[in-house]
């Protein structure tokens, strides 16, 4: 017989002589005692990251199969390798969504969630034509929005601004559908891919580019308009946190700007509160905005310290 120790039976062995009982015994009553873990008296089975990131690749290779899935398909394969990235996304999916609700439902039966998970898979995938229509105007608006773009493959290819929308929509898809917690964890995978940060509730309309894109945060409750165009840094944030009676804070209340059709918001600028800014604004780089402005305004940092100066 082998008597030599395996790495895992020294560090075991190791462990043993570091009381490391006790510390389980008190990360298992802060688990079962103090916080509960469990659905219906079982540990709650949670969503995955990795599920999740692996489920984007998939779906990102049956939207743009031949920038995010295979460089070499042809007429004869692309269909069916679009249908093989979906068949494998849509697995993943409806397991994952089925875990997400756990954390929605307090006390369904697993074959009701099972059901749930069912109508949400199918009817997201349902939605997957539409949405890459919807992303194609983005792409297109990237490609008119910068000078610097010189192919649509390189604003697929290339652009954070491109993840960050792709992903966005997909979450956003979901959270509608009722998977919240999915979508947010889409919506996190976004954001450690590209710094920019979009609450998967937030509404987007078509033809949306965020250039450069690192430190751009978009509320919740944020409302985006047509042919929008943000850059780097730029935060449509809340302004205040109304409270409930018993002091814990309002949720969901609109809080974050509605920024209308064909408004561009240049770098860093920080717009906060239910504000509008009105169609065609331009809202210069590095403005704090906590006031709504009408169509066709153009705020500058200069405009805002005479503003400042006026009696
Ligand atoms: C973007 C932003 O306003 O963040 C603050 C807070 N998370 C909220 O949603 O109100």
């Amino acid at each position: 017989m082998d008597t030599s120790h395996t790495p895992e039976l020294n560090a075991l062995a190791e462990s043993a002589g570091m009381g490391l009982s006790a510390v389980v015994a008190g990360l298992r009553t802060s688990r079962e005692v103090t916080n509960k873990i469990r659905y219906r008296g079982e540990i709650r089975e949670l969503p995955s990251r990795e599920a999740m990131k692996t489920l984007l690749a998939h779906l990102q290779a049956a939207l743009f199969p031949t920038h995010y899935g295979h460089t070499d398909l042809s007429d004869e394969t692309i269909d069916y390798f679009v249908g093989s990235q979906l068949n494998a996304a849509l697995c993943i999916l409806k397991e994952q969504v089925r875990r997400s609700l756990y954390f929605s439902s307090d006390s369904e039966e697993d074959s009701l969630l099972r059901e749930r998970a069912d109508v949400i898979t199918r009817e997201f995938a349902h939605q997957l034509p539409d949405i890459r229509d919807v992303l194609v105007s983005d792409i297109q608006a990237a490609y008119h929005g910068d000078p610097a773009a010189s192919s649509i493959s390189e604003i697929l290819l290339c652009y954070p601004g491109t993840t960050a929308i792709i992903y966005h929509r997909l979450a956003h898809a979901l959270h509608q559908l009722g998977a919240p917690l999915l979508a947010r964890l889409i919506a996190d995978i976004a954001h450690s891919a590209t710094g920019i940060d979009i609450h998967p509730a937030a509404q987007i309309g078509p033809s949306f580019f965020i250039d450069h894109g690192t430190g751009v945060v978009i509320g919740e409750t944020t409302i985006i308009g047509r042919n929008v165009r943000l850059y780097q840094a730029v935060t449509l944030g809340a302004k205040r946190f109304p409270q409930e009676p018993d002091g814990s804070l309002v949720k969901g209340i609109p809080r974050h700007p509605i920024v209308e059709d064909d408004v561009v918001v240049y770098a860093g600028a920080t717009l906060l509160g239910r504000i509008t800014i009105g169609q065609g604004s331009v809202i210069g780089g590095n403005v704090w905005l906590t006031h709504s402005v009408p169509p066709a305004s153009n705020i500058s940092q200069a405009e805002m310290l005479s503003d400042c100066h006026q009696p």
